[in-house]
């Protein structure tokens, strides 16, 4: 047996959804700084899943859907009131909800084509209502219902805050879901393949996949860039703290990749979107001190920044709350879960390797007072 460690470079399914050829992301055939530049987050959810931009009235329809089916089931609600709400992580409070909702899916284990569509319309929707109305009750706050008129970017926005955003919000914040969609198979997209090819159901692959970006080494890391930023709190902490860090090897959080070489293609996006936001703030300094840590880091180990790296002083500009950034890449990267998944079911076959067993011979059985 050859052991592949972390499976790197293996491949391990064909995918229409995205690909990344020589440093270069596509979704569907569309080069990311395109539809960065140009495109909703709405237009990329149904590119994702139906393999074409969608016209005007495809689009508008799924507009309205999305709208419509954001509000969230009371019982979702009342039971983040019995979380531990001063220590739960909201990405772990996600998790459990998504999980919860699927009981209050009358289709959970409906496995038809068009009930899998339905269900995919439901839960991109309640993911924003979730992650919104945990931050506000956990805070006191009453959750805030959405606005049929609203955009995907701008109801996130304006669930969390109960004010309608300015329209710069709405660009960055709508530029960011369109970035963080998906990516061809990391490893919370692999992780809901996974689930979903024992033909387990939708709501069990997201919460599979919720709890896989959780980790820092994937989606928390956007998080962890912003404890650092805040734990070097000036331009003149930078060079000692990256520099100590590199000797002790330690990781500098939002740097490097799996799979890109040269640099991911949706940094640039961000670090635009971070001058900008944290200029108009009066906080440029997150922007200053995020591009001196990109000039040790790349300048000493080679290491390019992440689409994590920037997307940390983005969302801080925006007002949102540190723990919330892993949640929002979920409300984003969920269009790919679910693409994911239903590309699964298409072509379904169970995902399972083997491993090199390297533990002990074969042993013999000894009752247990006889022990040593
Ligand atoms: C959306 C996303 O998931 S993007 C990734 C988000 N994660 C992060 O930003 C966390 C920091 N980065 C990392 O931990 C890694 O670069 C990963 C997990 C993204 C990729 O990991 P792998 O492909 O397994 O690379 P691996 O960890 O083996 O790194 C290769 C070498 O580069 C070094 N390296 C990799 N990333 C970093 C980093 N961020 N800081 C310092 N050194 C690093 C490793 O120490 C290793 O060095 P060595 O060969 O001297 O031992
Ligand atoms: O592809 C990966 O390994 C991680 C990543 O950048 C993503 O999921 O966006």
């Amino acid at each position: 047996m050859t052991v592949t460690r972390g499976l790197e470079g293996v491949v391990a399914t064909t995918s229409s959804i995205s690909s990344i050829i020589d440093d270069t992301l596509t979704y569907v055939g569309y080069d990311i700084d395109d539809l960065a530049e140009n495109a909703s987050f709405e237009e990329v959810i149904y590119l994702l899943w139906h393999r074409k931009l969608p016209v005007q009235s495809e689009l508008d329809g799924l507009k309205k859907e999305l709208a419509q089916n954001m509000a969230l089931p009371k019982e979702v609600l009342e039971h983040f009131k019995m979380y531990p709400i001063e220590s739960v992580h909201p990405m772990a409070a996600l998790r459990t909800a998504v999980s919860l909702l699927g009981l209050y899916d009358e289709e959970a284990d409906v496995m038809e084509e068009e009930a899998n569509f339905r269900k995919a319309v439901r839960l991109q929707a309640k993911m924003p209502a979730i992650v919104t109305a945990f931050a506000r009750i956990r805070k006191g706050l009453e959750p805030i219902a959405p606005r049929e008129d609203l955009n995907f970017a701008a109801n996130f926005l304006y669930m969390l805050t109960g004010k309608e955003p300015e329209p710069i919000a709405i660009e960055a914040f709508n530029k960011a879901l369109v970035l963080h969609a998906d990516h061809e198979l990391n490893a919370s997209t692999f992780t809901a393949r996974v689930c979903v090819a024992t033909l387990s159901d939708i709501y069990s692959g997201v919460t599979a996949a919720i709890g896989a970006l959780k980790g820092p080494l994937h989606g928390g890391a956007n998080e962890a860039v912003m404890k650092m930023l805040k734990e070097i709190g000036t331009l003149e902490n930078v060079e000692p703290y990256v520099r100590k860090k590199l000797e002790n090897k330690e990781k500098i959080m939002g740097f490097g990749h799996r799979v890109y070489r040269k640099g991911d293609p949706r940094a640039k996006h961000l670090r635009l979107m971070s001058q900008k936001l944290t200029e108009l703030t009066g906080e440029p300094h997150w922007y200053q001190m995020s591009t001196q840590i990109e000039g040790i880091v790349t300048g000493e180990k080679n290491l390019p920044p992440n689409v994590d790296f920037y997307s940390a002083s983005v969302y801080h500009s925006l007002g949102i709350d540190h723990d919330l950034f892993t949640p929002i890449f979920a409300v984003s990267r969920v269009s790919g879960w679910l693409a994911h998944i239903l590309e699964q079911y298409e072509n379904n076959r169970l995902i399972r390797p083997r491993a090199e067993y390297n533990g002990p011979g074969m042993q013999k059985y000894v009752e247990v007072s006889l022990r040593g």
